[in-house]
Formats: C-alpha cells, sequence, structure tokens
C-alpha cells in the first residue's frame, strides 16, 4: 500500500511548476525585428509562461505555453523578473488550442483557454503537487481529476456597470491586472441561460435614468429560475420600476441591493424559491439560497466534490462529523442523508439560518452553529464538545490556520479538506502533517475550466494504522 502523503524536509523545486517545456532551451535572443525571442520553459502556477530573458531574468509571459518560441512584448519590469505577453507567436505548442470566447485575449476571466483542456488539467494537477512538495510532502500518487463540461458551467457571475465619459454604457468583466471594463456579448463558461441575458441587460442600462448609480449586475442560475441583482448605489425609483418591466419581459426575477454602505436587498416583485439539488442516498436533497450566500459555481464539479466527500468519509454507520465553514449545507446534509450525525459551523448567521432550514425541509438532523471559525480558542471549544469522528473543512481562500492549529491539538480519525486555494491548503496541509495526519486521498476539481484556479480536496487520518490509499 502507497503512503500518499509522505513527509520530507521542505524545500523549493522549482520556483514554478506545471507543464514543462518540451523542446528547445530557454536561451534568449534578439530577432530580427528587434524584440527579445524566448523559448517558454514552463508554465507558472497563475498560467504563465515562463522563460529566461536575454538578462538573465526570469521572465513571467502572458498567454504563451511550454516550448513555444514566442516574441515578447515587455510590460513590467521588476528587481528580479520581468513581465510581458506575446508580441509574435514564433513556434506554437502542440496544446495550443483555439480559445472558444471571442472576448479572450480582452477580458480578464479566463487566462487559460489558449490551452487545451486535456493539458490545463494536467497543470492543476501538478500546481497542487508542486505546492504540496515545496512544503516537505511528497505525494507517490497523482491526485484523482474530478471534471466536467469544459464551457457553459458558471451558474453565477457579476458582470460590471461602467459610463465613461461620453455617457456610453459598458457592461462586461475587467481588463487583467486592471480596473478597466471590457463590454462582453456573451461568455463561454457561463450557463448559456445566463449568457443571453447580457445583451438584453447591456440594452436595459441604457433605457436607465442613472445608470451611473448601477455598480454591477450579478446573475444567477438556480435549479428551477433564474435571477439578475442590481447593485443600486442610490436609489431611483423610474429606474426601479424599469428594471420590474426587465423582470417581466425576460423572465427572471430581479432584485435590487440598495445603499452604498450596508446595502438592503429588495425583491422587485415575489421573492422568487432559489434552490439547487443534490444527490442524496435516497432521494434527491434541495438545497434553498439568497443572492449573497456562497454557492459553489459550478453544479456539476460541485456534484462530484459532494461524491467524493461522501464516498471518503463513507459515514453510514452513523458517525458524528463537524462541517466547519459549512455555507448552506452543501457537505452537512448529504453526509446526513448517508447517516451521519452532522453539526455545520458557519459564519454567516443569514447562512446559519438557510442552513437550518435547508436540513428541516429535507427532514434531516443537522445542527447548525454559528462561529468565526478564525478563532483557534473557538475551533478548539468544538471540537472538545462535538467529539466529531471526522471534521470537514472548506474554508475561503485564506485557509484554516486557527482550524489547522487546532485540528492538530485535538486531532480527528478523519480530516476532510476541501481547497479554492491550493497555496494555503498546502500551507494548512503542511502544518497537520507535521501534527501527525497523513495524506490518504488526494483529488483536482476543475471547477474553473479554462481559468488557471483550482478547488482541491484531500482526505486526511491520524492516528495508527497505515493509510488505504488504493489508487486514483
Ligand atoms: C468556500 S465557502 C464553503 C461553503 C460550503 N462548504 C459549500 O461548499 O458551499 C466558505 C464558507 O466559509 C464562510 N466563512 C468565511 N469566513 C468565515 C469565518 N471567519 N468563520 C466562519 N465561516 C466563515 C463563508 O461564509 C462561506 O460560507
Amino acid at each position: 500500500m502507497a503512503m500518499l502523503g509522505k513527509r520530507r524536509p521542505a524545500r523549493q523545486r522549482s520556483g514554478v511548476s506545471g507543464l514543462h517545456r518540451q523542446r528547445g532551451e530557454g536561451h534568449p535572443v534578439a530577432s530580427p525585428s528587434g524584440e527579445e525571442a524566448v523559448t517558454i520553459e514552463r508554465l507558472a502556477h497563475d498560467g504563465r509562461g515562463v522563460a529566461r530573458a536575454a538578462s538573465g531574468k526570469t521572465l513571467f509571459v502572458e498567454g504563451a505555453l511550454p516550448g513555444e518560441r514566442v516574441e515578447v512584448a515587455f510590460h513590467r519590469t521588476r528587481k528580479r523578473f520581468d513581465e510581458g505577453h506575446v508580441r509574435t507567436l514564433l513556434e506554437p505548442a502542440a496544446e495550443r488550442s483555439a480559445p472558444p470566447c471571442r472576448h479572450y485575449g480582452q477580458c480578464g476571466g479566463c487566462d487559460l483557454q489558449h490551452l487545451d483542456v486535456a493539458a490545463q488539467r494536467e497543470h492543476k494537477r501538478e500546481v497542487l503537487v508542486d505546492l504540496l512538495f515545496r512544503e516537505g510532502i511528497e505525494l507517490s500518487e497523482p491526485p484523482r481529476l474530478l471534471t466536467g463540461e469544459p464551457l457553459g458551467y458558471r451558474r453565477r457571475a457579476r458582470l460590471g456597470v461602467k459610463v465613461d465619459a461620453e455617457g456610453n454604457v459598458h457592461l462586461g468583466f475587467r481588463v487583467r491586472h486592471t480596473s478597466r471594463l471590457i463590454d462582453i456579448q456573451a461568455c463561454a463558461v457561463m450557463l448559456p441561460e445566463l449568457s443571453t441575458l447580457i445583451e438584453p441587460l447591456r440594452e436595459q442600462l441604457s433605457l436607465l435614468d442613472a445608470p451611473r448609480h448601477v455598480g454591477h449586475l450579478e446573475l444567477i442560475a438556480a435549479e428551477a429560475n433564474r435571477a439578475v441583482v442590481v447593485r443600486q448605489l442610490r436609489e431611483n425609483p423610474a429606474d426601479l420600476q424599469r428594471w420590474r418591466r426587465f423582470g417581466k419581459a425576460n423572465g427572471v426575477a430581479v432584485a435590487c441591493l440598495l445603499g452604498r454602505d450596508e446595502p438592503v436587498l429588495e425583491w422587485l416583485g415575489e421573492a422568487p424559491a432559489l434552490h439547487y439539488r443534490l444527490p442524496g442516498r435516497d432521494a434527491d436533497l434541495q438545497l434553498g439560497f439568497a443572492p449573497g450566500d456562497f454557492v459553489q459555481v459550478n453544479e456539476a464539479i460541485n456534484r462530484e466534490l459532494v461524491r467524493t466527500v461522501r464516498e471518503w468519509l463513507s459515514p453510514a454507520s452513523g458517525i458524528d462529523i463537524l462541517d466547519l465553514y459549512a455555507g448552506i449545507g452543501n457537505f452537512s446534509l448529504p453526509l446526513a442523508a448517508d447517516g451521519a450525525r452532522v453539526m455545520a459551523v458557519e459564519g454567516s448567521p443569514a447562512m446559519v439560518r438557510r442552513l437550518e432550514a435547508n436540513a428541516r425541509a429535507n427532514a434531516l438532523a443537522v445542527s447548525g452553529r454559528q462561529a468565526d471559525l478564525t478563532d483557534q480558542v473557538a475551533v478548539t471549544a468544538l471540537l472538545a464538545t462535538s467529539h466529531p469522528a471526522a471534521v470537514v473543512l472548506d474554508p475561503p481562500r485564506d485557509g484554516a490556520d486557527a482550524a489547522s492549529r487546532a485540528l492538530v491539538e485535538r486531532p480527528v480519525s478523519k480530516l476532510v479538506y476541501i481547497a479554492c486555494d491550493p497555496a494555503t491548503l498546502a500551507r494548512d496541509a503542511a502544518r497537520l502533517v507535521h501534527g501527525g495526519y497523513r495524506i490518504v486521498r488526494v483529488a483536482v476539481a476543475d471547477m474553473f475550466v479554462h481559468t488557471s484556479h483550482l478547488e482541491c480536496a484531500l482526505l486526511l487520518e491520524h492516528g495508527a494504522g497505515q493509510p488505504s490509499f488504493q489508487g486514483v
């Protein structure tokens, strides 16, 4: 039986990771046009190509892939590295793929569309492996990949709204690294039923008295309906009336998030029942949510993630599980349906209420608690009072520094750690492994296809006995 997560002294590996160059060496040369031409050696964690510049410095190149010869346009010089983008593609890599979105290259949303999807996934696996390696954890098996459809997967998106000096209204996403908006007509990674709202929304904005008072629009697709949340910075009754008409004409629920400092949500019409479904042991589970609640953005991958957590914890025997950073019960409810007794802890009081309502609606005995999980004393107290056999930990990007310390102080037999930031996951995993846990399963979920972001999950075990890793 292989040990998946092995401790070794932490050391730097390569400085960058991901796909490695396939041909040529990284020597810089001056091209006939006088631009600097380089061969890309590998992909950085953020999806940029990495080469060595003529100056000897490391060069990060947006839009470049390992093995490619590219002419680079420099846009920033720093002390230890330079940054640029591809001016001319001299020799493309075999993995280069035609970006599926017409806004690629300008829109800052998807930075990996030029890379074949299978290679994107391989890169994401390597990023996680590399980050763990740098923390002193060497995996003996590659992470399991959880994949879904590469396009049309986003069930939520926030579009920026800006009015320029000429009074033209812009609706779209930010240009990478800037606050500028690029107008978009459609989005290839949004669910089609959301993407088709973009043009009607642009037209609607142009009809408003005060489009400058709209900060952004949030588009939400639920199981049975669609909603648009208008971030309305200052009230305008005539515009609210226009939004009501927009909702009726387009078959979407419209809400206003009104006010600057402490905005209040108001539905312009009957509040819709927003929910999504998850498979449960005996029947589907229905999870209600409200705008502002955290909801995993990719429904198919979320289902895979939930299925994986259930499989790893196999809670049919009625074990006690503590779900930390529980949201509206995305993991708590399916685990409770499998037979576990779940205590679910979440920081947002509104989401705790929603979680409890979801548990009641699905006839499941999940107890909800509100707590700040960045408080180590609070997490230790939760572990002491609930005596869980297993913990699920799904923190935001900052990771779970306090919770991982508490989990070392009061170990549990099984711990599933889910993360949208692999760097903070690797940091916390190092503490847990140092504190006596072993990594026995690893998964990378391609939740954000065509971007360099990744979701990942670890199963860690504590206590006697060898880990029972059986392959991916
Ligand atoms: C990545 S989401 C995961 C939610 C849920 N597990 C799911 O899969 O939908 C992280 C959750 O942590 C909550 N959160 C953020 N900071 C927190 C804190 N300091 N204490 C407790 N919960 C917090 C957020 O409200 C959010 O629901």
